[in-house]
């Protein structure tokens, strides 16, 4: 039985954590660990704990960059450090970020983080049961959240 973390933010202005559990359990048969730490630049090391001192095989790092300049800057510095933490665990861990400025009014963002978070629940299962699927799913647009894009058919 695969076992999957799941790290999420108080900062963040939905239950990011609570709805990848739920999409998990719906689909996987998992352990799942669950942490949550203040804020975006606290998840990479969350994330090393889970894959190093929990035995994660794949972990989800939830978190909603804010909309001010000071809040994108965080942004990529959490991105830089969750690729870090990939590499020196050669595990992965599938960033779910949604930025606050992503929706045009509260519901849209609530939808957004919801969905983004649900639809990549479904590709960590995916990547841990079923690889095969997401080869067949190459190159098709694949969004998160909102509508796919359209393949290019090439
Ligand atoms: C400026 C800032 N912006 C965000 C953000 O947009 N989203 C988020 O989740 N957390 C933010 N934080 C908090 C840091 O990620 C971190 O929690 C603190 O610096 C404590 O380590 C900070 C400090």
């Amino acid at each position: 039985m695969p076992t999957i973390g799941i790290a999420d933010t108080t900062f963040a202005r939905c239950n990011m954590g609570a709805a990848a559990v739920d999409e998990l359990k719906q689909h996987i048969n998992a352990k799942l660990i669950r942490v949550t730490v203040p804020g975006i630049k606290d998840l990479p090391v969350a994330a090393k704990k889970l894959i190093e001192e929990q035995n994660c095989d794949i972990v989800m790092a939830l978190g909603m960059p804010g909309s001010k300049p000071q809040d994108k800057t965080c942004a990529h510095e959490a991105s830089t450090g969750i690729i870090a933490a990939q590499l020196m665990t050669n595990k992965h861990i599938i960033e779910v970020f949604v930025h606050e400025d992503e929706g045009r009014d509260d519901k849209e963002l609530s939808f957004l983080m919801d969905s983004r978070t649900r639809e990549h629940a479904k590709n960590v299962v995916k990547m841990l049961q079923s690889p095969e699927q997401m080869i067949k799913e190459a190159g098709t647009g694949q969004r998160e959240g909102f509508a796919d894009a359209k393949p290019l058919g090439r």
